[in-house]
């Protein structure tokens, strides 16, 4: 089968050519959509039920019989039956003798069972070919058609001939089918419906307590020290001024994490001589997670950006013009015009704005949409080059906006610094390690490691296979698809 059903209407179907008949067992929410699209895409359906005179919202054109009975119509049987009520596969061991079952059922937590449902399945039905494929594809999906987020389907079996069978159905029904390995893969398939954002967890974790570290800080430092130094009520600053200050810190450091790793596993290679090495699991893990890393960087970033533009209107920014210029009217005084500071604020605001247009330059072509439309070279240039940029503009926008008044001993409260030189220390660490990293010397080294050479070669003897999922892609680079 070679033709693909994107549409909602049954492919008329050549009056000599057979329509192929699948079976589907269960008549639950998932088997009258998986029916419905198999009709739709031309295949003839029958239905296996406990109760074939019962079943109904059935599609219409489909028929309904006994288990035993629909077995005997087709030789490839979609189970779509929750694992707890696999048992009555016992009694149907002759009739399923040689066909395909493929399961597609779910579970409620990870690792729920020791083995997978497909892995039980098979267990109870030895004679049949199990196919493990379309639990990643949820009813509702099926049935409306909006199978954007989901149109691959993850297919894993060990007969191969069954397995190909499943997936030329999958591409049939407008799906993209990814061949898994054998059977054993079926447990991961499982699993992967059940994961909450696995990619994620990491960045919002540690953009959480960044930003609760940062916001406590800044209220200690420009609420509380205020207080309890001067009696200064300064508690409106938690609704703007903090969360201004807390967020474009969060975007900055979250943005130099992105290419902190990428210059740790730089070091990881030179100190050992050899790209064959595995990494340590929290280096491939955040190595893993760099693009959503950027990604919540950049939502802090456009936070801070809309917060920004709201200052003006602000009422406490306005009393504080209106009250200068009055005072500066009745004192019959004003403030020489400061050329310097002009620069430095004029600066400041360029390097933002730059760092911000380079930012969303980034965010953009890590979209696999955009991606999918540069090669490697083009993206890796985007990816690093600019990404490096990027760090080193925000990086210079954060030290332009405190100027000298982050060094002057009353920039300190209670001994603390402000919050920007806390949030400088990481950036600036990681382009410091990074200029020296492009230093021509440790540059060509670092490159011929990169390309295989080895400076030990019994590295290679040993631990050639425990080679890690992204040593070959530690370039510093935001979005790291591998
Ligand atoms: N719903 C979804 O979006 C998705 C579901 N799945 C998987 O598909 C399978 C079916 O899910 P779903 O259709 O939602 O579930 P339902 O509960 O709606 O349907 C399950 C069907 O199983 C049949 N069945 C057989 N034996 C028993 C029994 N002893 N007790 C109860 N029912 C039995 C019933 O059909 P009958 O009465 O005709 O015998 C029933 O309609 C599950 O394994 C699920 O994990 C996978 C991906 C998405
Ligand atoms: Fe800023």
């Amino acid at each position: 089968m070679e033709n693909s059903c994107t549409n909602a209407f049954p492919l008329t179907m050549n009056s000599s050519q057979k329509q192929e008949t699948v079976c589907i067992f269960g008549t639950g929410d998932f088997g009258r959509s998986l029916g419905l699209k198999m009709l739709q895409c031309g295949y003839a359906v029958v239905f296996g039920s406990r109760n074939p005179q019962m079943s109904s919202l059935l599609p219409s054109g489909a028929e309904v019989l006994s288990y035993s009975e629909a077995a005997q119509k087709s030789d490839i049987i979609f189970v779509a039956i929750h694992r707890d009520h696999y048992n009555f596969f016992i009694d149907l061991t002759e009739v399923l003798k040689g066909k395909i079952l493929v399961d597609v059922s779910n579970n409620l937590k990870i690792n729920q069972y020791p083995e997978s449902n497909a892995e039980h399945l098979a267990q109870l039905v030895p004679g049949a070919h199990v196919v493990k494929a379309f639990n990643t594809v949820s009813a509702w999906a099926l049935q409306s058609g909006a199978l954007d987020a989901s149109r691959q389907v993850f297919v894993c079996g060990n007969d191969t001939k069954a397995k190909h069978r499943v997936m030329d159905i999958v591409l049939t029904l407008g799906l993209t089918p990814l061949d898994q390995g054998s059977l054993l893969a079926a447990k991961e398939i499982e699993n992967y419906p059940l994961q909450l954002f696995p990619m994620w967890r990491f960045p919002f974790c540690l953009s959480a307590a960044l930003c609760i570290f940062f916001f406590f800080y800044c209220v200690i430092r420009d609420i509380i020290y205020p207080y309890v130094s001067k009696k200064q009520d300064n508690t409106f600053r938690l609704a703007i001024s903090i969360p201004n200050r807390v967020f474009p810190i969060t975007a900055l450091v979250l943005l130099a994490l992105v290419y902190l790793p990428g210059v740790i596993a730089a070091i990881l290679q030179l100190y050992r001589g050899t790209k064959y090495h595995r990494f340590p699991g929290w280096l491939d893990h955040w190595m893993l997670c760099r693009k959503q890393l950027g990604l919540v960087a950049l939502g802090f970033a456009f936070l801070h950006v809309i917060y920004t533009l709201l200052i003006p209107i602000r009422y406490y920014v306005r009393w504080r013009i209106r009250n200068t210029t009055a005072t500066q009217v009745i004192s019959r005084k004003d403030d020489p015009f400061s050329t310097s500071s002009a620069w430095l604020y004029d600066s400041y605001m360029s390097l933002g704005v730059l760092g911000f247009f380079l930012f969303l330059l980034l965010g953009i072509t890590s979209l696999p949409s955009v991606s999918n439309m540069v090669n490697w070279r083009e993206f890796r240039f985007v990816q690093s080059k600019l990404g490096f940029l990027t760090l080193i503009l925000c990086t210079a926008h954060t030290v332009a906006y405190g100027g000298k008044k982050f060094l002057g001993p009353s920039a300190l409260r209670w001994y603390l610094p402000s919050a920007y030189i806390l949030a400088l220390i990481i950036p600036c660490t990681v382009l410091v390690i990074k200029l020296i990293l492009v230093m021509p010397c440790i540059d060509n080294a670092l490159t011929r490691i990169r390309q295989g050479w080895e400076r030990n070669s019994k590295y290679s003897k040993s631990l050639s296979f425990g080679k890690s999922n992204v040593s070959s892609n530690v370039e510093c680079t935001w979005a790291s698809e591998i």
